[in-house]
């Protein structure tokens, strides 16, 4: 048939086998069709997913998986690897409910090795698996597949340590495509562009034979490989100045990551050593759709879009974001208080630093993907007299716990943690949801946490924290904010002291953060139904609100309402203090339950953990009846 792809043919890797180059890069063309068809409806992972596309071939061309251990990074450039590993059919769940995780996800599938979504972990897990293999004695193959910004991760770097002092064989995979969300940063990156650099790989290339024959510090690095490897091997590996080389894993010369004939030879080549090697890939982020390769940043995680334009199909915003809401408000604190210098973590636009950079270059700090660096540093800069606010997504503030407890609150320096992302962010699903910052941060001594409710919360709640000082923690969610008029004139919060939404002498509902404006949709239906109903915005999880606990205890029921884990979490921080006060009273806590949410829509997704106001609403009438 005419029109027949031979992407509906590959059920599974082993079809590829069956494919010449020329099919495969046919292959290729139809993959990247394929993923712009579906993700310009549900969204996505765009440009990574598409400049991977040729790597993703070759190596299930070569391997045996799911026998060979195929380990992404990340996992948001995983789409090629998705289709050809039985889910084309399901492709089109892409991110939804139910539907294909935008990440490898071994639930789903046997050829997903491990369920990732944060970056710089797969040589970790890649290495662990090739001791895994040694101990058993398997002779199964391994790659890892890692961006130049993933390799940047402290765990990474860490990972790289043990692979070249363990000199187990596997191959990683560095796919260079010179950016991270943004354009990639750091020193690793500049010594990327040098190795990229045509005139200094070919040169070099003849001076490797050469260095190769006097058996120096690059002989003994390959001294792991077996003899035939060995000899490919000359003509591909770079000079001994360079650093993995020095840590004894063997990197090639740059490969063109879009030619699968090349990779496939390389990859070959690589395979057969037995010892660690790096095949350096260079692709283009976006490759094969001229919208995503002119705007990489904005094709790293798209919602829909149209095709012919490649502009995003926007439902019509009733608010501005909180994010951009608080890149203003910090940007208007920055102004008048020289000493703010914003750090984040490879996430400039996702935190909406964007602004902030532009006007304030030298007080900007992109760490690359390390927010243990990021948030180390933070502690350098307030000892140093600054003050830095970490701009940090929830999920990946886990990163860094360490440092907020040891490097900034046992200090009690004057850091702002600014979480964006907080509580359930969506497609992402369970790797991305901001579920335990309520914890995390609570939990430490000297900090200070507050959750606005709004957007006017929120530009009080950051100059609250600038202006009284000390470790903060300022969390806001993913999206829309509520509409609510921002102050021109920021105030300052009282510590615990909370704001009374509505009064209620039945129930009273203590809400924090994003869970207010729910909370009160549901006592506004309570009402309806005769009861009378208080709630009461927190405002602060940390220090509480210890006599709006107090008062609320004297209603039929406490509620406590937080878009964050139940275990551990505020909710049960008010249990705590009605015992410190030695006040006997029914509660109820909502929150998220005690397991991994999985991907779909942050209000469906609430909807089903009955944290919508139909749910507190059903959830508190149950609980008075059974009072
Ligand atoms: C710990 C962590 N921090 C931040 C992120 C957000 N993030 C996802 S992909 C990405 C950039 C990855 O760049 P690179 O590794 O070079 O892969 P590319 O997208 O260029 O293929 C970032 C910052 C993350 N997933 N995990
Ligand atoms: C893969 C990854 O970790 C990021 O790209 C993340 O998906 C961004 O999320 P937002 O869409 O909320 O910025
Ligand atoms: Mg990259």
């Amino acid at each position: 048939m005419a029109n027949e792809r031979i992407l509906d043919v590959v059920d599974s890797p082993a079809d590829l086998k069956l494919l010449t180059d020329d099919e495969l890069s046919i292959l290729a063309r139809e993959i990247r069709e394929q993923i712009i068809t579906t993700t310009s409806k549900t969204g996505g992972h765009v440009a990574s997913s598409l400049g991977a596309v040729e790597i993703i071939l070759a190596v299930h061309s070569l391997l045996n998986c799911p026998e060979d251990k195929f380990v992404f990074d990340v996992g948001h450039q995983s789409y090629a690897h998705k289709l050809v590993t039985g889910r084309r059919d399901r492709f089109d769940t892409l991110r939804t409910f139910h539907g294909i995780s935008g990440f490898p996800k071994p639930s789903e599938s046997e050829y997903d090795v491990h369920a990732s979504g944060h970056a710089s972990d797969s040589l970790s897990v890649a290495v662990g698996l090739a001791k895994a293999r040694a101990l058993s004695g398997g002779t199964n193959k391994i790659v890892a597949l890692i961006g130049d910004a993933a390799l940047g991760g402290g765990m990474a770097f860490e990972a790289l340590n043990y692979i070249g002092q363990a000199q187990l064989p596997m191959v990683i995979i560095l796919n260079d495509n010179e950016m991270s969300i943004s354009r990639n940063v750091g020193a690793l990156m500049k010594h990327l562009g040098y190795l990229r650099t045509s005139s200094s790989y070919r040169t070099t290339r003849d001076r490797v034979q050469e260095a190769m024959e006097q058996s120096g510090a690059l002989g003994s690095a390959l001294m792991h490989f077996g003899r035939n490897a060995k000899e490919s091997m000359k003509q591909f590996v770079i000079p001994h100045s360079m650093i993995f080389e020095q840590l004894g894993i063997v990197c090639t010369t740059p490969v063109d990551g879009h030619n699968i004939h090349e990779l496939k030879e390389m990859l070959s080549t690589c395979l057969a050593a037995d010892g660690p090697v790096l095949m350096h890939v260079v692709t283009k982020k976006g490759a094969g759709y001229g919208p995503a390769m002119a705007e990489p940043t904005r094709f790293h995680g798209t919602g829909p879009y149209d095709i012919a334009t490649g502009k995003a199909i926007k439902k019509s915003a009733k608010a501005p974001s909180y994010t951009s809401v608080f890149g203003e408000a910090l940007l208007n604190e920055a102004r008048a208080d020289e000493r703010i210098v914003a750090i984040t973590a490879a996430m400039e636009s996702g935190t909406g630093l964007t602004s902030f950079e532009k006007e304030f270059p030298d007080r900007f700090i992109d760490v690359g993907i390390c927010e243990e660096n990021a948030a180390g540093m933070a502690a350098g800069l307030a000892i140093g007299g600054r003050k830095p606010v970490f701009a940090v997504y929830s999920t990946f503030l886990q990163r860094a716990i360490d440092q907020l407890i040891v490097n900034n609150a046992l200090m009690n320096l004057d850091v702002v943690f600014a979480i964006d992302r907080a509580g359930l962010v969506g497609a992402d699903g369970p790797t991305h949801h901001g579920m335990f910052d309520l914890v995390y941060t609570r939990m430490v001594p000297n900090m200070r946490v507050l959750a606005p409710s709004n957007e006017a919360e929120l530009v009080n709640s950051l100059h609250t924290a600038l202006v009284l000082g000390g470790p903060f923690a300022v969390r806001y969610p993913r999206g829309e904010a509520c509409g609510v008029p921002v102050p021109d004139k920021p105030e300052t919060y009282e510590p615990g002291v909370s704001r009374l939404v509505r009064e209620g002498s039945d129930v009273a509902i203590l809400a924090f953060g994003n869970m207010v404006e729910p909370a009160n949709e549901a006592a506004a239906a309570l009402e309806e139904a005769g009861l009378s109903v208080r709630v009461v915005d927190m405002r602060w999880v940390k220090p509480l609100d210890t006599e709006a606990i107090r008062r609320a205890a004297e209603t039929r029921l406490v509620v406590t309402v937080e878009d964050g884990v139940v275990e551990g979490g505020v909710g049960e921080e008010v249990l705590a203090e009605l015992a410190r006060q030695d006040v006997k009273a029914p509660v109820l806590t909502l929150g998220i339950p005690d397991r991994y949410i999985m991907q779909g829509a942050p209000d469906f997704l609430m909807h089903e953990l009955g944290l919508d106001a139909e749910g507190i609403a059903a959830a508190i009438e149950e609980k008075l009846e059974a009072l």
